[in-house]
């Protein structure tokens, strides 16, 4: 995902900001069958009942602040307005409606990392779930069914998320336009074109949503997407505005399986995952900036469609060989794409990345045809668990396809400023030989390391390497049974590069790759 996914504050008329008694947040709610634009509803007043309000705001240290009085009534923090607010005004407690329960998956408490902050109440899950009709519940195939164990939470959640994903394109232009409307401040924190934006941010919330049961994974995924959004300037106090429109959205098309219960799970979830990413962005901010300002210094033409750039960040940039990064051009404001280092880190401190030139890709063909050395581009932060273990003996299998060669070289090299004699298999797939752009450094580095085997494998031509596609050359050699596999390129070939690996018996907790969906949206 790769998008600024919160936006701004309440304040704006029509949402949280003038909701009165019940706090800074309140969904917008509607009756279902109003179906009048975003425009026509942003002038009406704030819906007219209490529900439980979001209120992650802050970060963790004003939250250690003792808990403060609720605000009186009808001059809460729900009486404020965006820009009344000082820039201390952000303790949750002074935002807060009289209800006092603790934002967090159902039964999980404050999903937030560090000590429990005053003022925090256990959050009220419902004992039962409300019945829905047969047809909106998720399949035992959909990614939305709900496994046995799962919270009453977790299954109202889904049951929406069901209903939905089917029109997600709807709700999601939906969410837009409200946000867009109730919250023009925050039209700039996203870029321009918001074709390729559009649907990150919906997905990165069923994303959290889905996972609402699974702590550990869910504040692994909302950390890093909460240290990933420092660089969109998002603030804590951008984040109930995303929740409002969020819950305006599925109000309006999850009619079937809408309810005070689901809504109220929604707004549990939206709260917690709100607080983790807050949280996050509040630690991340103790120890690295929100973005880094990187120089081209290098700009190399491999082939017609493919660079190799160097660029000298304007501070220290500490990352893991096998990681990637997000880049933003000055052609392309506010749009960021993905990419893996091509170097493990090096004592001069440069970095560099493989970039391909694809067709309507905005951001990489800026990058190969248009970018020289003296240009600036920003970096986000660093990302990605594709990287070496150190403390093991096992060999490395490594498949890297066209460009995603990138982190494997900074993987091989890697092993050798560690001084380990491991074995490392590289097999480096393309389509011709001519795409085979950086062997000659690969065929370097195996001269160098006695340790590291390269084996070009090229699928569509004549080859003097192997031929065919990456991961049927792999099951030519063996066995695997003592090496970590790592794999990067297409996603179709990460799909079947993990299907062939598993099949010669490396177990999944053995493989890794990035995730097959960022590859997706990354390749632009
Ligand atoms: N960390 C990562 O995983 C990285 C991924 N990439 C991605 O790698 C891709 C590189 O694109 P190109 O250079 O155009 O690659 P490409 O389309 O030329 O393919 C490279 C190799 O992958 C094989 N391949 C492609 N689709 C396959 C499939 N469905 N099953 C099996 N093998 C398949 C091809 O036969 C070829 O050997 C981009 O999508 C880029 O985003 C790039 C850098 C890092």
């Amino acid at each position: 995902m790769d998008a600024p996914t919160t936006t701004s504050s309440a304040g704006s008329d029509g949402s949280g900001g003038n909701s009165g008694d019940w706090g800074w947040f309140t969904p917008s709610r509607k009756p279902a069958d109003d179906r009048r634009t975003p425009d026509q509803q942003s002038d009406e007043r704030a819906p007219s009942r209490p529900v439980n309000p979001i209120r992650p705001v802050g970060t963790e240290a004003d939250r250690r602040t003792p808990a403060e009085p609720a605000p009186a009534p009808g001059r809460g923090a729900g009486g404020h307005r965006t820009d009344d607010r000082r820039t201390d005004d952000h303790r949750p407690d002074d935002h807060r409606p009289d209800d006092r329960r603790a934002p967090g998956p159902a039964g999980h408490g404050p999903a937030a990392p560090g000590p429990a902050a005053p003022g925090r109440e256990e959050h009220q899950r419902p004992d039962e779930v409300a019945p829905v009709p047969q047809d909106v519940r998720p399949g035992p195939d959909s990614p939305f069914a709900a496994p046995e164990t799962a919270s009453p939470d977790a299954i109202l959640l889904r049951r929406t998320m069901a209903e939905v994903e089917p029109i997600s394109d709807k709700v999601t232009s939906y969410f837009y336009a409200l946000l867009f409307v109730q919250h023009p401040e925050l039209r700039p924190l996203f870029p321009a074109a918001m074709d390729a934006q559009r649907d990150r941010l919906f997905k990165a919330i069923l994303t959290a949503a889905r996972l609402i049961d699974d702590l550990d994974i869910l504040t692994e995924f909302l950390s890093r997407l909460g240290r990933g959004h420092r660089k969109y300037g998002t603030q804590p106090e951008h984040y109930p505005a995303v929740g409002e429109c969020l819950i305006g959205a599925l109000t309006r098309y999850a009619v079937t399986t809408w309810n005070d219960e689901a809504e109220a799970a929604w707004v549990r979830a939206y709260t917690a995952i709100s607080q983790i990413m807050i949280d996050s962005a509040a630690e991340d901010e103790l120890i690295a900036p929100a973005w880094w300002q990187a120089e081209v210094v290098g700009h190399e033409t491999r082939t017609h469609d493919i660079a190799v750039i160097t660029v000298r960040p304007d501070q220290p940039y500490p990352f893991l060989a096998g990681q990637y990064t997000s880049l933003e051009t000055p052609w392309w404001p506010r749009v960021w794409r993905h990419y893996s280092f091509a170097s493990a880190p090096r004592s001069d401190g440069l970095l560099s990345f493989h970039v391909k030139a694809v067709p309507a890709g905005w951001v990489s063909s800026a990058l190969v045809h248009r970018a020289r050395p003296g240009d600036v581009i920003r970096l986000g932060p660093p990302a990605g668990s594709m990287t070496v273990d150190h403390a093991s003996d096992n060999g490395l299998l490594c498949l890297g396809g066209g460009t995603g060669i990138a982190p494997i070289k900074a993987l091989v090299e890697d092993v050798a400023d560690h001084g380990r004699n491991r074995p490392v298999e590289v097999f480096y797939g393309a389509r011709n030989d001519h795409d085979l752009y950086d062997i000659d450094t690969m065929l370097r580095l195996a001269q160098k390391h006695p340790w590291l085997a390269v084996r070009p494998v090229v699928s569509d031509g004549p080859t003097n390497g192997l031929s065919g596609r990456l991961p049927d050359a792999v099951r030519q050699y063996g066995p695997w049974n003592a090496f970590d596999a790592y794999l990067s390129g297409p996603p179709g070939m990460i799909r079947s590069g993990v299907d062939a690996l598993m099949g010669v018996g490396i177990p999944s907790h053995r493989i890794r790759h990035d995730s097959i969906e960022e590859l997706a949206a990354a390749a632009e």
